[in-house]
């Protein structure tokens, strides 16, 4: 007769584990139990299942999917308790929500008032912060290194987070180290007169490093304990592709070990750097492209098997267009992995286009909510949606579009045209966004952000009889 087990007490897994329940034949202490369920980037694992009929826990181990029972232990109600205790979901706050010592309060408030969560925090550098950082490196490669210390830029940055240490009344050595460094590191670009991708990333860095160190003090100092960690320090690993790294798989299990360990020998609220990595190759701080803390949202949620990840914006939730564009843009309420995605592709700033990845992965909602004004429901992103009534999501506006228009009669009942067509452009390595055909033409849009490939496609229809046109939209 088939027992069914209830699991609890789970630690540091993937969320399929805590909404299942799993049948299967008594068993005695050195049999094997296969799941039925993927454990995704988790190596390995424990676990204690709870068998309701004997007030017992059985005491198991994973790896790849299957698991050893160790132990039987007469624990009472202790899995449960574990569970309860764990973190719950992540809280992403974006630049606009931490722009000021304002701003701070009000989100310290706002994680105050859900005390049933027990949430890991990712900070975006304060305010507009990153976009002075980089100008900051572009003015001083020209600047002169006895100008750096008088850049406006680099002037905003120092007023704006010794302003918000002194208004929070936390202690100002936290950062000092950071602003004395960013001054020399900008020195350090005046005098080579050059800022590469490496040392634009590290440039940036101060931003998230700084406004993590500054909340986690705040939060510790009205008696909320909490603990800065720099992402590039705690697993986030990445390419080398600086400006725009990928996140490697071997993140997942690596960011588990470290929050759940600390968390469960020392519990304390995470506040988390987001935007940033460290290559895999050259241990240098990379960055996860422009609006990356949303990814470093994610990837969290996906590793901790977190219920939910929440991103706390300036607007009430995805809208139906960009409100910059269309003031009456209004909040979509339901949204699959597979639109967000799409929409933050197509440049919709409000997601970052590999964002949804690691959520669509993990099968873990997200919330695009507000900070200025939480009580509007936001946007709910899952797997599925009821699409019956769905005529039209949302409108994206994208601009600096080449268009390529290919006109051939050789496509007529042929085979093999638009492979021939692809593989030029995989020669090239261009990517292609949105393609329409005909019988006599092809019609392509490539990706804006390389407007060298117009040349490129130039070069390589010299030689075709066909007809290539290409138009900037
Ligand atoms: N379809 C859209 N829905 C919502 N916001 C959009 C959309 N398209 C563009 N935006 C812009 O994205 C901004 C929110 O993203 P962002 O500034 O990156 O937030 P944060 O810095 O807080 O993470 C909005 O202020 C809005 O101007
Ligand atoms: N600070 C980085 C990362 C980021 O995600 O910011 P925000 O959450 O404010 O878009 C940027 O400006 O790109």
């Amino acid at each position: 007769m088939a027992t069914s087990l209830h699991i609890s007490g789970v630690q540091a897994f993937h969320s399929t584990f805590s909404k299942t329940s799993f049948s299967f034949q008594p068993l005695g202490t050195q049999q094997r139990l296969d799941f039925a369920v993927p454990l995704v980037s988790v190596p390995a694992l424990r676990a204690t299942l709870k068998v309701p009929s004997e007030s017992r826990d059985l005491r198991i181990s994973c790896q790849g999917g299957n698991a050893n029972i160790l132990e039987l232990c007469e624990t009472e109600n202790q899995g449960f308790e574990e569970l309860a205790n764990q973190l719950t979901c992540v809280m992403k706050f974006g630049g606009s929500s931490v722009a000021s010592a304002e701003r701070m309060r009000e989100v310290a408030d706002l994680i105050c008032s859900f005390p049933e969560e027990r949430p890991v925090i990712v900070l975006s550098a304060m305010g507009k912060t990153t976009n002075n950082l980089l100008l900051a490196g572009e003015k001083a490669v020209s600047c002169g290194v006895s100008n750096v210390f008088d850049l406006k830029e680099l002037d905003f940055v120092r007023s704006l987070h010794l302003r918000t240490v002194d208004e929070l009344g936390v202690d100002g050595g936290l950062i000092s180290k950071h602003l004395d460094e960013l001054e020399q590191l900008l020195k350090g670009i005046a005098m080579m007169k050059e800022m590469t991708p490496r040392t634009k990333d590290y440039l940036v860095s101060f931003g998230e490093c700084m406004s993590t160190r500054i909340f986690a003090a705040y939060l510790n100092k009205i008696g909320v304990k909490a603990r800065q960690y720099d992402a590039f320090d705690i697993g986030f690993i990445t390419t080398d592709d600086f400006t725009n790294a990928d996140i490697l798989e071997a993140t997942y299990p690596a960011l588990a070990k470290r929050l759940y360990d600390d968390w469960n020998s020392d519990p304390a609220i995470p506040i988390v750097t987001g935007f940033l990595g460290k290559g895999w190759r050259t241990c240098a701080v990379t960055t996860l492209g422009r609006g990356g803390s949303d990814l470093t949202a994610t990837t969290i949620g996906k590793a901790l098997g977190l219920r939910e990840i929440q991103v706390w914006k300036d607007v009430d939730g995805v809208l139906t267009c960009d409100p910059n564009i269309h003031q009456h843009a209004t909040p979509v309420p339901y949204l699959t992995f597979d639109e967000a995605a799409e929409l933050a592709y197509f440049g919709a700033q409000v997601l970052h286009p590999q964002s949804m990845r690691p959520a669509r992965e993990a099968d873990i909602p997200v919330r695009v909510k507000n900070s200025y004004n939480p009580k509007a429901p936001g946007t709910v992103i899952t797997r599925s949606r009821d699409m019956s009534k769905a005529v039209l999501t949302s409108i994206v506006l994208k601009r600096n579009v080449t268009m390529l228009d290919i006109v051939s009669t050789r496509m007529l009942g042929q085979y093999g045209f638009l492979a021939k067509v692809f593989s030029t452009f995989e020669d090239l390595g261009i990517s292609v966004d949105v393609v329409a055909t005909s019988e006599v033409s092809i019609s392509l849009t490539l990706d804006p952000s390389k407007l060298w490939s117009r040349e490129l496609i130039q070069q390589a229809s010299i030689g075709y009889k066909d007809v290539c046109h290409c138009l900037d939209a």
